[in-house]
């Protein structure tokens, strides 16, 4: 059996009377790079928040790594090496960039004179610079705040934070749906390079051309379900689409993976 590292069962969110998510299942293999696809207000973001602990769902399980998890945030889902971009970047507008990349691990060093930790400053502009280089991500420069940037430069800061801390699993909800063409193939370029160092990642993205460019299989989410379980080289754009729609529906579906 493939080794999974995110399995959902019957995962379940309802906001009152909004059926947003029912019963989805899904498996994420090691290493594996999967987008998720749909209209807007199918459900997408409402799957991403249940895993990464953003809410707490209504029903359903979540296995993370062999473990089931009930993440009561975020920060919990950091914690247990699930890495997540947000649609709504989740960076500290007033802090420079290495104190972003290292928000809540900050690297420290004892005090030759006694048993004192500090932050290790130098430490974490280096290590910025070499996780900008290795992305790419061009900054002018680091010891500005993320509130003097542009957005695609929050997004790639952003995005940088991911891909420069090797975790379990990587979520990206829309990364590129706010920048210019450079930027988004930086941020496809990052992709390519999880993809090679066997990071697992899903990527939420209305995107054809950039889903079909970087990732191996597509689940395609309508109305709160998911729809269709499509390999890359099993399918099509027109195809995707169909799903999208509701052209072809996934009456015969029997779930992900
Ligand atoms: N906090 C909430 N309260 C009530 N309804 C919500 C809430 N969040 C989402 N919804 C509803 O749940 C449904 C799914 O929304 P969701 O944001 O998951 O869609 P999406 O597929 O991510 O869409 P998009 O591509 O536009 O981001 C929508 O009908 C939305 O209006």
């Amino acid at each position: 059996m493939a080794d999974i590292i995110l399995e959902t069962q019957g995962l379940t969110k309802h906001y009152g009377g909004v059926h947003a998510l029912n019963d989805a299942n899904f498996k994420l293999e090691k290493g594996e790079h999967v987008a998720i696809m749909g209209d807007n207000g199918a459900g997408k973001s409402t799957f991403v928040r249940q895993i990464t602990g953003v809410e707490q769902r209504t029903s359903g399980k979540v296995i993370f790594d062999g473990q089931e998890v009930n993440f009561a945030g975020p920060l919990d889902a950091r914690e247990a090496g699930i890495e997540t971009v947000f649609q709504t970047l989740a960076l500290a507008d007033a802090l420079d960039v290495p104190d972003n990349l290292f928000l809540g691990r900050e690297k420290t060093k004892w005090d030759w004179l006694g048993p004192f930790k500090f932050l290790d400053y130098k430490a974490m502009r280096a290590d910025t610079l070499a996780a900008l280089e290795k992305t790419g991500v061009k900054i002018p420069n680091i010891r500005n705040t993320i509130q003097n940037m542009s957005g695609g430069q929050r997004q790639c800061v952003a995005i940088a934070r991911t891909a420069s801390f090797h975790s379990k699993l990587t979520i990206m909800d829309e990364p590129t749906a706010a920048l210019g063409v450079q930027e988004t193939s930086q941020v496809e370029n990052i992709i390519r390079t999880l993809k090679d160092q066997g990071e697992p990642l899903i990527l939420v993205s209305h995107n054809m051309r950039q889903v079909m460019d970087l990732v191996d299989r597509i689940v395609v989410f309508r109305r709160g379900r998911i729809v269709a379980n499509l390999r890359k080289e099993e399918t099509d754009g027109q195809d995707i689409v169909a799903y999208i729609t509701g052209a072809k529906t996934g009456a015969e579906f029997e779930g992900a993976a």
